[in-house]
């Protein structure tokens, strides 16, 4: 559904050029909602305005729906980006205009007739649970309203394609999950392809399919959030998947090991010593589902008067589904 090739954004500047998107590929499948995390710098708002080509990439393309965005005329593009709807931090509604009238809005501009638009809007409001709110003014709602609001002009057009700027950040935690929960149900109902641009990882626990890491212009790691997630060296696993911050100060050997659905019901320190003359305690851990997945990331504090051998660990937590990453070795076997 949405391909990115190569896509490259560089800003010329007098003294020096900055590059904000670094040679950028990614593939979101049709009714995938992929999340783009970075920190601020890391290109997301470049990024966002090179998918609609309100920026022109320096170099690449951005295929939507088959349609390399990069190669159409001005016509063909404005009529893609109708297939394209937006939402923002703000909802940047008009305060001037109702409920229904800024919802509507996308409409007004293709020229939908006056009763047309209306039922389109009334419509769209029962779908976000504004009914009976279509005549009040932006300045009467509630943050988490006024996204509701945003969310439904963004659907006006009927798009394939919605994509959300930082869609949570200016509201608070029990307003950010509904207003998630809102975008996944649309997303559902109305087979929609999701790209969510955020800083906050909260965002991808709860909403995303797959996710990519952006830094310095650049992904980092790409992919579903179940792989990522089981991969005990990746970066964004180790904030999908947090350990507590006190851990041990020292064993002879602490390793870090991820499990994923039934692996996570093993009592695992417990094999490692029944198959391996060592003692293990699990110094640290955290179980969390994402998706439809149940996770484990334990750290492995493993002690024993002898050396150890690593090779007879490995195969034991190798063989109960756990992927490890050794953290410290110093009382292994050479
Ligand atoms: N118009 C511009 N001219 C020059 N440099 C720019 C321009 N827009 C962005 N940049 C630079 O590109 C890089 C990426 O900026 P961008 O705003 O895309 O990051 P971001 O991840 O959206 O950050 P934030 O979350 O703080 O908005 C930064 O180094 C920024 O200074």
């Amino acid at each position: 559904m949405i391909s990115v090739r190569e896509l490259t954004k560089v800003y010329r500047q007098p003294t020096r050029d900055v590059v904000a998107i670094d040679d950028i590929n990614l593939d979101i499948d049709d009714g995938e909602i992929h999340g783009i995390i970075g920190r601020s710098g890391a290109g997301k708002s470049t990024l966002v305005r090179c998918l609609t080509l309100l920026d022109r990439p320096t170099k690449g393309q951005v295929i939507v729906g088959g349609q390399d965005l990069t190669a159409v005329s001005d016509t063909q593009l404005r009529n893609a980006r109708r297939r394209i709807g937006m939402v923002f931090q703000h909802a940047n509604l008009l305060s001037s205009r109702t409920v229904a009238e800024n919802v509507a809005m996308p409409l007004e501009i293709v020229n939908t007739k006056k009763a047309e638009r209306r039922s389109r809007a009334l419509e769209l409001l029962e779908l976000v649970g504004l009914q009976g709110l279509e005549d009040t003014y932006p300045a009467q709602l509630s943050g988490g309203q006024r996204q509701r609001v945003g969310i439904a002009r963004a659907l006006a057009a009927d798009p394939d394609v919605l994509l959300c700027d930082e869609p949570t950040s200016a509201l608070d935690p029990g307003t950010t999950d509904e207003i998630l929960s809102l975008i996944r149900s649309v997303a559902d109902r109305l087979n929609l392809t999701v790209v969510v641009i955020t800083h906050e990882m909260s965002v991808v626990k709860n909403l995303c399919d797959s996710v990519s890491l952006l830094e310095a212009g650049a992904i980092m790691e790409s992919g579903k959030l179940s792989t990522v997630a089981a991969d005990v060296n990746s970066q964004l696993s180790r904030s999908l998947l947090p350990l507590p911050t006190h851990q041990p100060a020292s064993a002879d050997m602490v390793i870090e090991a991820i499990g994923k659905a039934d692996a996570v019901n093993t009592p695992i320190a417990t094999k490692i010593a029944e198959e391996n003359p060592v003692e293990v305690e699990i110094a640290a851990a955290n179980i969390e589902t994402l998706g439809d997945t149940r996770f484990a990331h334990y750290l492995l504090a493993i002690d024993s008067p002898e050396a150890i051998n690593l090779t007879g660990i490995e195969a034991t937590l190798a063989r109960h589904g756990f992927a490890i990453r050794v953290r410290a070795k110093q009382g292994v076997k050479a």
